[in-house]
């Protein structure tokens, strides 16, 4: 039995300019559950993912066709307001991104955009976010100090936690351990398990063995097409197609 679909992605075609770097995508993600995209460099895993929070309409020339349903709602409709939309649909890229402000404003900021909190429950919100992105314990006593002094990987935890702190629904991750040394990305890796339990998530990965270990559904891509989705273990071990074998195996191009 599956979860229940929070995102519905049906014939979906990307553009930039005239290049057509999505085809005919349809694809379903599932409540409170990791799905990993997965493919050759340049395949569409960026591309598809910057479409479920319409971050590409910042660029003139890109558009998406079809429709992506969030929670039954077609979110790339003109009349859904987008920034509403960002605060349904968080992100978190693959260098951290920390703002050039404090570790607490990081995490303030973002709040006050969006709602008028009494001070007590701003600052239950910071900290119930930083816990939740597992960097509580080791910046509590420096919450006034700037977000660029931490950790590549502690910054890369205060960005999970300052898209937490928003509440939303959806947590999309775009290859978000790729600048981190392996001790970061295991405790990234642990964070996102325990996000689960709240938020549906969607990470670009091109390491194997992280989309092995932390996805629940995969989806491999390849020029721009989507070649196959199934449970994560599926895809691993008994795959239906002869180029997912290649590529999770290491024998692709
Ligand atoms: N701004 C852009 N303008 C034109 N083409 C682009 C742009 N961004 C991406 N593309 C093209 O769209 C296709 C998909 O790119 P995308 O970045 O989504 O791939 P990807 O699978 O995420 O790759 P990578 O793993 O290398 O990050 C590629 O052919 C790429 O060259």
């Amino acid at each position: 039995m599956h979860a229940p679909v929070r995102i519905s992605v049906r014939h979906l075609d990307f553009f930039y300019s005239d290049f057509r770097g999505l085809k005919d995508i349809s694809l379903d993600f599932y409540d409170r559950q990791v799905t990993a995209l997965i493919g050759p460099s340049g395949c569409g895993k960026s591309t598809l993912l910057r479409t479920f929070n319409r971050i590409y309409s910042l660029y003139p020339e890109q558009r998406a066709q079809g429709e992506i349903l969030l929670d039954g709602q077609n979110i790339l409709a003109s009349s859904v307001d987008v920034n509403e939309l960002r605060a349904r649909v968080g992100m978190v890229f693959q260098k951290p991104t920390p703002f050039p402000m404090s570790i607490h404003d990081n995490i303030a900021f973002g709040i006050r955009l969006y709602e008028k909190l009494s001070k007590a429950d701003l600052e239950d919100r910071v900290e119930q976010a930083l816990r939740k992105a597992a960097l509580w314990d080791e910046v509590k006593d420096k919450l006034r100090q700037s977000g660029m002094g931490l950790s590549g990987g502690q910054q890369q935890r205060l960005c999970i936690a300052r898209t937490i702190a928003q509440r939303p629904e959806v947590i999309l991750l775009d290859e978000p351990t790729s600048a981190l040394d392996p001790i970061s990305t295991g405790k990234i890796e642990e964070l996102i398990e325990q996000l689960r339990a709240e938020f549906t998530i969607v990470i670009v990965t091109h390491n194997m063995q992280q989309a092995a270990r932390i996805s629940q559904f995969t989806a491999f891509m390849y020029l721009g097409e989507l070649v196959e989705f199934g449970p994560t273990s599926k895809m691993f071990m008994t795959p239906n197609k002869k180029q997912t074998q290649d590529y999770i195996t290491g024998r692709f191009g």
